[in-house]
């Protein structure tokens, strides 16, 4: 796997980031999912300096203009609920892209630091040859992102798959770098050293779906 951190670069996206962390700031729900659409936005920019191009001819009013654009189809798949915001910034930027949406949440066992990755819904086109762009802000223990790629296999054999991301704790990192293909990427704005006893990365953001659209009641 080739590790995309973008926190390697100081920009604009470390406000973004600092804003979401931040334990005032992140009570305004609304700015809280437009930062992390303004992250996807930033993400798919430089997602796409990655993507195979072709020269195409565009007609100007003077002349011909000779561009490489981008010749790869994509699908473009966020896990519910955390993930819708991402996804929305995403396809800010990949207009022509499909679209795919998966659920995956956590089930606790009665041991409160075990859980299952639950997969229920799951509306997805054809991946075969496709550019898969699997999106989720939080990657805690990775277990979700490899759940929902599993559940993605019987669509089709991708030609490549991009993993975006927010936050990440270190050790789901390791945990998608020794459960994807060799060949995937990851794309993630900032990683974490940790990951506290129920699963939580810190110093993190608490709960990314919760703080972007309310807290729900377990179930
Ligand atoms: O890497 P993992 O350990 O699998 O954890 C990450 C998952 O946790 C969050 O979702 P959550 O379960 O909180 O659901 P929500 O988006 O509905 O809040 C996040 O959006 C990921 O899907
Ligand atoms: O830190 C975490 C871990 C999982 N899900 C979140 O929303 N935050
Ligand atoms: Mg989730």
């Amino acid at each position: 796997m080739t590790i995309h951190n973008l926190s390697d670069t100081t920009s604009i996206l470390n406000t973004f980031i600092a804003e979401l962390r931040d334990v005032s700031i992140q009570k305004d729900a609304m700015r809280f999912r437009r930062n992390i659409e303004r992250i996807g936005e930033i993400l798919g920019y430089e997602l796409s300096k990655s993507l195979n191009k072709k020269s195409s001819s565009v007609k100007t009013p003077l002349g011909v203009a000779e561009t490489p654009l981008i010749s790869e189809d994509i699908v473009l798949c966020s896990i519910l609920r955390a993930g819708v915001p991402l996804h929305n910034g995403l396809l800010n930027y990949f207009d022509a892209a499909e679209n795919a949406f998966i659920s995956a949440y956590r089930q606790h066992k009665e041991d409160p630091e075990s859980f299952d990755i639950v997969v229920e819904y799951l509306a997805c086109p054809s991946l075969e040859d496709k550019t898969l762009i699997l999106a989720d802000p939080m990657l805690a223990t990775g277990q979700s992102m490899l759940a929902t790629f599993e559940a993605l296999l019987p669509f089709g054999k991708p030609k490549s798959v991009h993993l975006v991301s927010v936050i990440g704790a270190q050790k789901g990192v390791d945990f998608v770098v020794d459960n994807f293909p060799e060949n995937t990427n990851l794309w993630i704005a900032q990683i974490d050293s940790e990951l506290n006893e129920k699963g939580y990365i810190t110093p993190g953001l608490g709960d990314a779906g919760d703080l972007a659209f309310g807290q729900k009641l377990q179930h």
